[in-house]
């Protein structure tokens, strides 16, 4: 049961073909299933703990994988049952269902066991689930003290996030051979508890993975305030918005923050470390500043745009957040060559690149390759995607970031990593990275500025 963080994404397609290129030698379709059944038990056993199992089993290969788990946990010693939906269809699960030497129950009559493990359907689902097998589904899962679902839950489709039917909940969900989209894109993402990968050894190779721990900029002995990152912030209408984001910049690790306001700039509020100042377009040309960050506060006027366009004018690496996101045509930015990062939340996105109508993975792809930015598309599903198609999925880090002023802290994050000479997507994956640690170490019911606090203790 291995952590995902990092972890190559394979797409139900490109799985198959993962699959088909691993079947060199002795390793078939038959063998690749037996490893899996081998490892589902280990894992089942390991998390029944003695407790009663009941193994309900679809028509295919993701039920193939259920009969031989069954059969390799009754070996173990452990109590098991297997249920099933209709007969096996496939080969390989027709072949392996006949290892299982006790009577096959019916869904519907099944009584529930402590330890429910769903490998009804997987890669393989096509439309939503009968109504028959939803109701056993949900039935048996309300009745078990664990859920266990192989490689996806009944009722998901593997790409896209979407849940086909009525999908209950479980505890933990055994990813087979790689992490598919669905294990992190919502809402089927929170239907699965904890996603660990059950290794059967398929090579897996992807432009698309999930977060990881960065390897953050540290000071050392050359360094000195400027060379740490110097991060301009262009405020506008709502300066306590751009304020945030400074706040975090600085506690991300930057090492000068220029906060460019107009009309209320006080040298004598705190923080004392962020340096105020009037905001003229000709502040921006300063060669020290290794990324500006607009958006958060900006407001929409006139005075807003002639900003903006100053920012994309100034040659700096950007982080482009918020209202600039509502400012700025996908145009202008595609024929804008520096580097920068957009960070759209859904309402913004759509705004920007249309409604969503395929799947998150893809549409914030599109919008990197459009834009020529990177794109962190925000959300309890972020995705961030680079216009060479790389792509990282992140899990959801804490449902209490759905508060004001939490994306002002992940821009000024990304744009202290931007600063201190990361490329636009490592920022972008670094900035994310932090803001997830601080929300996990703020608990519950935190506000924005106890979360741009918390980035300097949760930075390492
Ligand atoms: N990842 C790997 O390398 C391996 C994965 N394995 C497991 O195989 C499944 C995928 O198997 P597959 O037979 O393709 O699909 P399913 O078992 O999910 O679906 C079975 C079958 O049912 C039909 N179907 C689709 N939707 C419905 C529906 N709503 N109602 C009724 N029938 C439906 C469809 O024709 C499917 O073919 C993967 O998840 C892993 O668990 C292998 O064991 C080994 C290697
Ligand atoms: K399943």
């Amino acid at each position: 049961m291995i952590p995902i963080d990092g972890l190559a994404v394979l797409t139900a397609a490109e799985m198959r073909s993962a699959e088909q290129a691993a079947m060199i030698g002795d390793v078939t379709e038959a063998s690749l299933m037996d490893r899996a059944g081998a490892a589902i038990a280990q894992a089942v056993a390991r998390l029944a703990a003695g407790r009663e199992v009941l193994v309900l089993c679809g028509p295919g290969n993701n039920g193939g994988d259920g009969y031989i788990a069954a059969a390799e946990l009754k070996r173990r010693g452990l109590a098991v049952r297997v249920a099933a939906s209709e007969a096996p269809r496939s080969d390989d699960a027709r072949r392996v269902a006949a290892f299982w030497p006790d009577a096959v129950e019916s869904l519907e009559r099944a009584e529930p066991a402590p330890v429910l493990v769903d490998a009804i359907f997987g890669t393989g689902l096509s439309r939503s689930p009968s109504a028959v097998v939803e109701h056993a589904l949900a039935r048996l899962t309300d009745a078990a003290w664990l859920r266990i679902a192989v490689d996806l839950p009944t009722g998901i489709a593997t790409d896209t996030g979407k849940v086909l039917g009525k999908t209950p909940r479980f505890d933990v969900t055994l990813a087979l051979g790689a992490v598919k989209p669905s294990h992190v894109l919502q809402p089927a993402a929170s239907l699965m508890g904890q996603v660990r990968l059950l290794d059967i050894g398929v090579p897996t190779k992807s432009s698309a993975r999930i977060l990881a721990r960065p390897i953050l900029p540290q000071p050392d002995a050359t360094s000195h305030k400027y060379n740490r990152g110097m991060v301009a912030i262009v405020a506008g209408s709502m300066s306590g918005a751009s304020e945030l984001a400074a706040l975090a910049t600085l506690r991300a690790g930057a090492g000068y923050v220029l906060h460019l306001a107009s009309g209320d700039v006080s040298a004598s509020a705190a923080p004392h470390a962020i340096v105020r100042r009037n905001y003229t377009a000709d502040a921006l040309n300063e060669d020290r500043i290794g990324a500006v960050v607009i958006g958060p506060g900006l407001g929409r006027n006139d005075d807003a745009s002639d900003r903006l366009e100053a920012a994309l004018a100034s040659g700096r690496p950007l982080v482009i957040d918020g209202d600039a996101l509502r400012l700025v045509a996908v145009e202008t930015l595609a024929a804008h060559d520096g580097r920068k990062i957009l960070t759209p939340h859904g309402g913004e996105f759509t705004h920007l690149f249309g409604e969503v109508t395929d799947d998150k993975l893809s549409a914030t792809r599109r919008a990197a390759q459009q834009s020529g930015g990177v794109v962190v598309h925000k959300g309890a599903d972020t995705v961030i995607a680079a216009p060479d198609g790389r792509a990282i999925l992140c899990p959801e880090a804490s449902p209490w970031l759905s508060t004001a002023g939490t994306g002002d802290v992940l821009a000024g994050a990304i744009g202290a990593m931007l600063a201190a000479g990361l490329e636009p997507l490592a920022a972008a994956e670094a900035g994310v990275w932090l803001h997830a640690q601080a929300a996990r170490a703020c608990g519950k019911a935190f506000i924005a500025d106890d979360l741009a606090d918390a980035l300097s203790a949760v930075r390492g």
